[in-house]
């Protein structure tokens, strides 16, 4: 089977291919710069102000506001077959509700069934999404069983179809035994992918849900009692303690709880390289809403690992973030209906698990993160989009402003509010876990790859638009961290970088090309000191809120642009 080829309609092939944006404020992870972006043909062709442009050009004035590079959520699960049903977000859906939240890429999991060949279920993912995706989309692989095939399986993937990262699982019926995980570890490893982990010890899950179900604990204030924090931080240091016999450098998926984010810390102290992710849904609510009266409501709020009781989690894991003790974001954006959800009335370990985030996972960071004084707005741009960027291997392509980058650019309001809820968002799931939360940080206008998806907030997506990328094995950020320090983006844009090739997976429009007046203005960036962010020069004044008062928030102890050995 080959990989499948895409047609773009010859009217979305030459929409909107240049776009001036004025006066805005551009946060990158590591500084923020008063810059024009001009974007032509879907890259960024020029940065600075008084840039010269051609004619007929749409220009945007960012005046007041923000312009960050686009949100990377790297963990969804569009119309994910599992718990007996499929989730109801599609790849169009989801992805539309990303754009409007101001996500211009995602990355999702790709399922493969016990004995299945990984390599058919990555096709059978690229036939769903290749023509619903709005936004660019990569995949990663889920590796639910082993074996000598698997391993092939994974080799080709790396090599031929722009797969570099695999997750595996350490509960459910599909599991993997320790000498699983320690075989999966080293096969990414020799291969340079990036290898993940589901972190929760499922025999003990099954034991204590067992023991619950027997005593007539059914209801959904079960599910965290059988996943207790200190199951989830078990599977943590044990996944750290199999990676670092291999030496692989390890993902953890959503960091879940406090007791999870000091085994994380505690095992990179004694050398382990761990990336640790955590959810949206971690950081704007709590596992309070899992003991609420109707069961529609509690169950709505199921995931795994679940949602913590103890109410200081969600600033603590914000505060983790900050500190870089936590690396990046994700939603893990699972949604099912009420309906679907009752599938467990009688028995929680029978409620599908899984929340919304994929749309407000920008909101609600921005809002418990930067409105409430933990993060400063570069940190906001590294945990939602540099980061996941550079772990996956698409900086600096994807996940910052840069001459040569992909034009996937967000126009944030922090003066504007919006309330969430599920009569207003664009997913297709009947609930919302963030129902009623005020959210400070409005996303105006959402440009995905060069074209305005989301207009003065009217969401104008195309499904079909987003393309597969490709995820190239050995990010530097992984694996190769003294060289990482070399992928910066500078004036001369992105291609003296050894990175992936710019118009690589890019549908190009078929316009005239700029005179070469008009494509080589000079910018007024400069190369940057090492580890220095320039915040204080950047006048970040632009909201009320944001006074320094606001901003003498936690220090991060290793600013994201920094020090290289700080991470690990
Ligand atoms: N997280 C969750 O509960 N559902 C999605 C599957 C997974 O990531 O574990
Ligand atoms: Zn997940």
């Amino acid at each position: 089977m080959s990989t499948p080829v895409k047609k773009v309609p010859i009217h979305l092939q030459s929409a909107q291919n240049r776009l001036l944006i004025k006066n805005g404020k551009i946060v990158n992870e590591d500084e923020i710069v008063e810059e024009d972006v001009y974007i032509e043909d879907g890259v960024i062709k020029q940065l600075g102000r008084n840039l010269i442009i051609p004619g007929g050009t749409r220009v945007i004035d960012a005046r007041g506001k923000l312009v960050i590079p686009g949100g990377i959520d790297p963990h969804t699960h569009f119309e994910f077959e599992f718990m007996g049903t499929k989730s109801v977000d599609d790849f169009y859906q989801g992805t539309k509700a990303a754009v409007a939240g101001g996500t211009t890429m995602i990355i999702d999991f790709v399922f493969v069934k016990k004995g299945e060949s990984l390599i058919d279920a990555y096709y059978t993912y690229r036939q769903k999404a290749d023509d619903k995706a709005c936004c660019d989309y990569g995949l990663h692989m889920i590796v639910s069983y082993w074996s000598d095939r698997v391993r092939e399986e994974m080799s080709i993937l790396c090599s031929e179809h722009g797969i570099n990262s695999f997750k595996m699982f350490m509960a459910y019926s599909f599991m993997l035994n320790d000498s699983e995980l320690y075989k999966a570890f080293e096969a990414c490893r020799k291969l340079g992918a990036v290898a993940m982990v589901h972190a929760e010890n499922g025999s003990i899950v099954s034991q204590n849900t067992e023991r619950l179900l027997a005593k007539g604990v059914t209801g959904p204030e079960g599910h965290e009692l059988s996943r207790p924090e200190e199951v989830e931080a078990e599977a943590v240091n044990r996944a750290c303690t199999i990676a670092n016999q291999v030496d692989t450098p390890l993902y953890v998926v959503h960091v879940m709880s406090k007791s999870a984010a000091s085994a994380l810390v505690q095992a990179r102290e004694r050398g382990v390289r761990v990336i640790g992710e955590t959810l949206a849904a971690a950081l704007g609510t709590d596992g309070s809403q899992c003991k609420h009266p109707c069961f529609q409501h509690s169950a709505a709020h199921v995931l795994s690992p679940p949602l913590r009781s103890d109410p200081s989690t969600p600033r603590s894991l914000m505060i983790s973030l900050a500190q870089n003790d936590l690396q990046l974001t994700g939603s893990d954006n699972c949604t099912f209906n009420k309906t679907q959800k009752e599938l467990g009335i009688n028995d929680f370990s029978k409620i599908p698990n899984g929340v919304n985030g994929v749309e407000d996972r920008m909101s609600v960071i921005w809002e418990k993160g930067v409105h409430s004084g933990i993060l400063d707005p570069c940190r906001f741009v590294a945990i939602t989009s540099t980061t996941a960027a550079k772990v996956f291997n698409v900086y600096p392509r994807k996940g910052c402003i840069a001459v040569g980058s992909d034009g996937d650019i967000v126009i944030w309001n922090p003066n504007r509010t919006r309330v969430i809820s599920a009569k207003t968002h664009h997913q297709a799931v009947d609930f919302n876990i963030f129902e009623g939360m005020e959210c400070h940080g409005v996303p105006e206008y959402v440009v995905v790859n060069g074209r305005v998806c989301v207009d003065e907030g009217l969401v104008k997506v195309v499904e079909g638009y987003g393309n597969f990328v490709k995820t190239p094995v050995f990010p530097p950020f992984v694996y190769d961290l003294e060289n990482a320090e070399k992928l910066r983006p500078s004036n001369n844009g992105i291609d003296d970088l050894h990175q992936t090739p710019k118009g690589e997976d890019r549908k190009v429009s078929p316009t005239p090309t700029l005179p070469e007046s008009a494509v080589s203005t000079p910018s007024c960036k400069g190369p940057r000191p090492d580890g220095q962010r320039n915040l204080q020069d950047s006048t970040f004044s632009i909201s009320e809120e944001m006074d320094v008062e606001r901003r003498a928030c936690i220090r991060v102890k290793n600013p994201p642009g920094g020090k290289s050995s700080g991470f690990w």
